[in-house]
């Protein structure tokens, strides 16, 4: 059998057994994760969860109270000054001069660098270009948000640090946002966000982490940490057939979320696609309905989401 050893160049960020407190509140209860280079990790978890924290230790804000964090290679705490030119950060809050000019943030920012993109590309990436004259304080929010973006890759960095970077962006930013960030995945940069958009997870991240009050509680690529999870099998309400005559199926009742302001019945089908319990649950539905001689508009059968991994996670944790 071979054995392969993983060297610094292949995997950018190593987190073993990290624990952090404040005063004596244990924030993170010693997490692991790696993520190797070029690859794109996303952590999520609930408020609170320690995400902020963990993130900043890896930006050598503070050093780890327990166990080891590595990135490049290097303590981020000790090597601040070395990671630093390497290593792009989008905070949640961001720093910026209001009095400031867009073309004078991004100049301000590319002089702290040794081989920076040109102001241009810079802002063509985020597209920004037509405010370059414009003030920081006169940006929407979420503008200020792509400036944030364009100072955090600016230095071309080998690590991007992404903190909610999508937050206050319209849908037609938050897509372009996702392209870049796709790009310079494919060009090489290891990034590592933090979100709250699920969506944005299941879209862009090769290996996702859910943290909930300081532990990682489930990890692995989108596929793996749904499996297991089973299907959804849902359905509006028929109007002739009231929430309590639904049917039970296995001996479970089905769960009623609100959609478009109707709602909607939903089965949560354990053992997932290969039994055909799917199959036998639509059957069973649909035999009920013939029965009664109502119709199942919007019938559909899909795999559990991440969303519905992560509200399982909290739930089983309250
Ligand atoms: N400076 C601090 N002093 C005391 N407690 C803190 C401090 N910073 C964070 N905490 C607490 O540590 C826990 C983890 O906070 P953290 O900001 O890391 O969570 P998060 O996962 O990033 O949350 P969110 O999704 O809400 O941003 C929270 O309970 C928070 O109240």
């Amino acid at each position: 059998m071979s054995t392969q050893t993983l060297t610094h160049t292949d995997t950018a960020v190593e987190v073993a057994g990290l624990r952090q407190s404040y005063g004596e509140f244990e924030a993170v209860k010693g997490i692991d994760f790696t993520v190797p280079s070029g690859g794109l990790f996303a952590l999520l978890g609930t408020n609170g969860a320690g995400k902020t924290t963990t993130i900043e230790v890896l930006e050598g804000f503070r050093p780890a109270a327990g166990g080891t964090v590595r990135l490049l290679g290097l303590d981020p705490y000790r090597s601040r000054k070395a990671l630093r030119p390497r290593v792009g950060i989008m905070l949640q809050e961001s720093g910026l001069i209001g009095d400031l000019t867009v073309a004078e943030t991004v100049d301000l920012w590319r002089d702290l660098h040794v081989r920076p993109m040109e102001r241009v590309a810079a802002l063509a990436l985020v597209g920004l270009t037509d405010k370059s004259g414009v003030r920081v304080r006169q940006l929407s929010g979420g503008q200020k948000r792509r400036l944030d973006l364009a100072l955090a890759v600016v230095g071309r960095p080998e690590v991007l640090f992404l903190d909610e970077p999508t937050t206050g962006m319209d849908p037609e930013a938050r897509i372009a946002t996702w392209r870049l960030i796709q790009d310079l995945v494919a060009a090489g940069t290891t990034v590592l966000l933090t979100t709250h958009y699920l969506e944005e997870a299941e879209r862009l991240a090769d290996r996702v982490a859910i943290m909930h009050r300081g532990e990682i509680r489930i990890a692995g690529t989108v596929p793996e940490v749904v499996a297991g999870h089973g299907d959804r099998v849902a359905f509006l309400v028929p109007a002739e057939a009231p929430i309590d005559s639904l049917p039970r199926i296995d001996g479970a009742a089905p769960e009623i979320v609100v959609d478009d302001g109707r709602p909607t019945a939903r089965y949560t089908v354990t053992g997932g696609e290969p039994d055909g319990r799917a199959h036998r649950t639509v059957a069973t539905l649909l035999a009920w309905a013939t029965s009664r001689n109502v119709t199942l508009n919007r019938l559909s059968v899909r795999p559990a989401s991440l969303e519905d991994v992560f509200l399982t996670i909290v739930e089983e944790n309250r």
